[in-house]
């Protein structure tokens, strides 16, 4: 760690459309920047957020292919060549960047982004934990579409799995600091953020009182429509934000 004076710069931006959360990180010391889940209807806000902050956009990151929108990964290179996009190595999907579990994805010299594999409503799913450097302050972590708040990613497509969604939660993410703040990939209720001490104790589908199948039968019986752009987004996500044949 340098011992350089900064802090966390953190702005949740969102998608009305989509309800889509996307978050955009940076060093405050050397300005280096990151976005997580961006999406493409909204490249002029974000880089326009990006710019008049001072700030230098160094990765594009995805949780996972989103079934609801298209990425903003495609579109940015285009605008910002040095953009270096990132996705997991498990979603078998096209990205500059391959990541898989404990990799890291460093911001400027003070922060990094630890990868944990966090599969289930997708097979790819990964989250990111970033740890402060100020000692006793709560770590962050990004869940993507696998935790949400009191809720969680639905497990009826793209190799879905409530089993696994189930292990990933239970087993990685309730793992971590009961104070971590978890930032998640949508919400459609309007709360901005959580805790896992909270999710553990108040989410309704699988916090610790509930079984794997009490949760199983709930995932089973959510009965949600699917998602309208699915058709579009995933095979354009699968192809670094870039619909195949454009
Ligand atoms: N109606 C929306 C799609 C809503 C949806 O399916 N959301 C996903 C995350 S985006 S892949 C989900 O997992 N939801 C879980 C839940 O409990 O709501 C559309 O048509 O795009
Ligand atoms: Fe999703």
């Amino acid at each position: 760690m340098s011992q350089h004076p900064t802090f966390m710069f953190l702005r949740q931006l969102f998608d009305r459309t989509s309800c889509t959360y996307t978050y955009l990180l940076a060093d405050s010391y050397s300005k280096h920047a990151v976005l997580i889940d961006p999406v493409d209807t909204l490249v002029d806000r974000d880089l326009r957020v990006i710019s008049e902050c001072g700030l230098q956009l160094v990765y594009v990151i995805n949780t996972h292919a989103h079934a609801d929108h298209i990425s903003a990964s495609g579109i940015i290179k285009k605008r910002i060549p040095s953009v270096k996009s990132v996705m997991s190595k498990a979603s078998r999907g096209k990205a500059d960047v391959l990541v898989k579990e404990n990799d890291s994805i460093e911001i400027g010299p003070n922060y990094s982004l630890k990868v944990i594999e966090t599969p289930g409503h997708t097979a790819g799913c990964v989250s990111y934990y970033l740890t402060s450097p100020i000692q006793n302050e709560p770590g962050i972590v990004f869940t993507g579409d696998a935790l949400l708040i009191r809720g969680c990613g639905r497990t009826d497509f793209q190799e879905g799995s409530s089993d696994t969604l189930f292990s990933s939660i239970r087993e990685k993410l309730f793992k971590l600091p009961h104070n971590t703040i978890v930032y998640p990939g949508h919400d459609y209720n309007g709360i901005t953020c959580s805790t896992i001490a909270e999710e553990l104790d108040f989410n309704p589908r699988l916090g610790k009182e509930k079984t794997l199948a009490e949760f199983q039968e709930i995932m089973t019986n959510l009965k949600l429509s699917y998602p309208k752009m699915i058709d579009v987004a995933v095979p354009a996500n699968l192809n670094d934000g870039i619909s195949p044949g454009e």
